[in-house]
């Protein structure tokens, strides 16, 4: 495609073609995007952030991302008609313009690139990292299980060979230890998101105890607006509430280490479906997904941006 009006929102693309979008979004708005290299990849791929930033200096921001689990590949579209819709919005919806306004929006589209390359390569199926573990002939730690919060409790696995292995040590993987890194340096980072599929829910901390959360209130009745107003566009219905409570205990993952950062409006979605297609949702079902699910995104943005 020869901009990002001509992309094919409406397909599952390559990681190039990924990598060529963001490029050529950044170059058509050279004055609200610009490409963030938070780090490499094991295999060494780029791991490209796009900031949505109309000015100002370290700005009050909201982190999204999507294809952290390589195969859910409705996340990684979604990623991407998200990033268009930012730069298509800005200046015409009220709201989105106030948050732009006000905040900084960071996306990471390609999340786990080396796995995103693999599914398309070798096996669509695969979930985890593709860095080898010594001594075993499995590949790959779950990037979903591999951060500082509650690392190891039960909710992850030991064994390298499982789709839950929860890696050597907290933060091994560098797909993981770039976002950290990025969040620490950042410190003003006021919500994180980051979007799984599939199940159709909208889970916040904590997946490795029923403790709940000192804001637990807050983040629930958040919730329910959120899936509300996703649910106006097409009828899909989410569950939603903590993710040990919801879908099962999970130990290690992103927003439990996010929440205990401090920052409070930590949600991670599980998009469509429920299982019909599961991770091979077609893709016409891709612009109908991502239409509905930034519906929820606007509703977790205006009350951070609010607050
Ligand atoms: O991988 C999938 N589908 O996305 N299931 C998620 C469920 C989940 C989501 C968020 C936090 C903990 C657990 C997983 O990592 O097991
Ligand atoms: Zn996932």
């Amino acid at each position: 495609p020869r901009n990002t009006d001509s992309f094919d929102y409406a397909n599952y693309h390559t990681l190039s073609e990924i990598y060529s979008f963001q490029d050529m979004l950044v170059a058509e708005n050279p004055n609200l995007v610009s490409k963030i290299v938070i780090g490499q990849s094991y295999e060494g791929r780029p791991l490209n952030v796009l900031k949505f930033s109309t000015g100002g200096s370290n700005r009050p921001a909201i982190w999204i991302d999507t294809g952290i689990h390589s195969r859910e590949w409705v996340t990684q579209a979604s990623g991407l008609w998200f990033a268009k819709k930012i730069v298509t919005d800005y200046g015409k919806d009220s709201a989105l313009t106030a948050i732009l306004n006000n905040m900084d929006i960071f996306l990471e589209i390609a999340t786990n690139p080396d796995g995103y390359y693999f599914t398309h390569t070798s096996n669509r199926m695969w979930r985890k990292t593709r860095k080898p573990n010594p001594g075993n002939s499995c590949y790959g730690v779950d990037p979903n299980r591999n951060w500082d919060a509650g690392f190891g409790l039960p909710g992850a696995s030991t064994n390298p060979c499982s789709e839950t292995y929860h890696g050597p040590s907290a933060h091994s993987e560098s797909e993981v230890k770039s976002i950290v890194d990025f969040v620490k340096s950042h410190g003003n980072i006021k919500t994180f998101i980051s979007i799984h599929s599939y199940s159709q829910m909208l889970l916040y901390p904590c997946g490795y105890t029923t403790t709940p959360v000192k804001d637990q209130a807050e983040l629930h009745s958040l919730a329910e607006k959120a899936i509300t107003d996703l649910a106006s566009l097409y009828g899909t219905r989410y569950r939603y509430g903590s993710i040990i409570n919801v879908i099962y205990e999970a130990s290690g993952t992103t927003v439990d280490w996010t929440y205990e950062q401090g920052i409070k409006y930590s949600y991670t979605f599980e998009l469509r479906d429920t299982g019909s297609y599961g991770f091979l949702l077609p893709a016409k079902q891709i612009i109908p997904t991502a239409e509905e699910t930034w519906l929820a995104l606007m509703a977790l943005m205006d009350h951070t941006y609010k607050n």
